[in-house]
């Protein structure tokens, strides 16, 4: 069999046009969303990834605010940044771009982001919130992996589900997403046993590793939906953390990199900084963007 490929570029750009028809709706009630992004330092991959995020920002209508600072920013410069964006009304949605500078605290940077606007839902609240069942803002990876997941399979409920990786980013909350939707999942690492077999058992496959091509062909379940988190850069080019080629011939379904998690992960921060400026403004949450 050879797989399915989910084209994550495409459902994300359908998201993103329903996120700019009800931003529309917004602004006739005379509400702009606003999304700031904070860049530390001037690492090349987060520079690319900031300027795509305001571009798309713009493009679906919403006000963006760029922010750039030098590396060498004392972490009390940065705090006092995210102070004021967080009593800024035209600011509904923070974004800190990691990773951070390694003299700055990372958990005490994004803690001092207003739980409501932290669109990227790190901030600790968001993460309690997310695992007992409360209303959160939910991270833009994991959300937009569901939201592909959701759309391959209908109910996900009793699917036996594997991810591969335990970052607070992407793995834990995946795992949180899976188990709300009723899989039964398993979270693997670094000390997991035999990850091949254990692989082997699942309907639905996550890898966020940060390992190029690191999970093999002949780990997948024939049938099963596979999504590649990974964002590898090598000598030939961009590629995930599964090995695709191989991974292909079994899968019933499958992201590619680019094209497939990726552009979900801008689609849904869009998402998060409509969802956070209709609760802001005491209206419902938008239809369709929220877990
Ligand atoms: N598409 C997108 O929008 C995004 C993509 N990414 C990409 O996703 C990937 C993961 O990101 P992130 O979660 O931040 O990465 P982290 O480095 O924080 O986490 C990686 C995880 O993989 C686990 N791991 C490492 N080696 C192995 C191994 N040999 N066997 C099993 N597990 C292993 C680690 O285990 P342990 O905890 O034991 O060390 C860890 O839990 C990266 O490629 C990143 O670039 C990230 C964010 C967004
Ligand atoms: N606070 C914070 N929030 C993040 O969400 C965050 C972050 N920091 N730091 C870095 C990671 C990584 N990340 C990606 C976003 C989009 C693509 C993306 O659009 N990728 C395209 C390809 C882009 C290219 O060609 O380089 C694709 O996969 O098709 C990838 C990776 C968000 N991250």
């Amino acid at each position: 069999m050879t797989a399915t490929l989910i084209d994550g570029k495409a459902f994300a750009a359908g998201l993103r046009a329903r996120i700019a028809a009800q931003t529309a709706a917004l602004k006739d009630r005379g509400i702009t969303p606003g999304l700031a992004v904070v860049l530390v330092g001037e690492d090349p991959a987060s520079q690319v990834y900031v300027r795509s995020k305001g571009r798309m920002t713009v493009e679906v209508g919403m006000n963006s605010y760029e922010h750039r600072l030098p590396a060498e920013t004392p972490e009390a410069e940065l705090l006092a940044l995210i102070a004021r964006l967080n009593e800024d009304p035209a600011v509904n949605g923070i974004l800190v771009q990691l990773p951070l500078p390694a003299h700055m605290d990372e958990a005490a940077v994004i803690n001092a982001i207003r739980p409501e606007k932290d669109v990227d839902g790190f901030h600790v609240l968001n993460a309690g919130r997310l695992a007992t069942g409360q209303k959160a803002m939910v991270p833009c990876t994991p959300l937009g992996c569901l939201m592909l997941l959701r759309d391959r399979l209908g109910d996900l409920s009793g699917k036996s589900a594997v991810v591969i990786g335990r970052s607070n980013i992407v793995g834990k909350p995946m795992a949180q997403l899976l188990l709300r939707d009723s899989c039964t999942v398993t979270i693997a690492h670094s000390r997991t046993q035999d990850l091949p077999a254990l692989c082997r058992g699942a309907d639905i496959l996550v890898a966020a590793v940060g390992r190029p091509h690191f999970v093999k062909g002949d780990w997948i379940k024939p049938g099963a939906t596979v999504i590649d988190v990974g964002i590898n850069r090598i000598d030939s080019g961009l590629v995930g953390d599964v090995d695709f080629a191989g991974a292909r011939q079994a899968a019933g379904a499958i992201t590619p990199v680019p094209g497939g998690v990726g552009p979900m992960t801008i689609a849904c921060l869009l998402a998060n900084t409509l969802t956070a400026t209709a609760r802001a403004n005491g209206l419902p949450d938008p239809e369709g963007l929220t877990p």
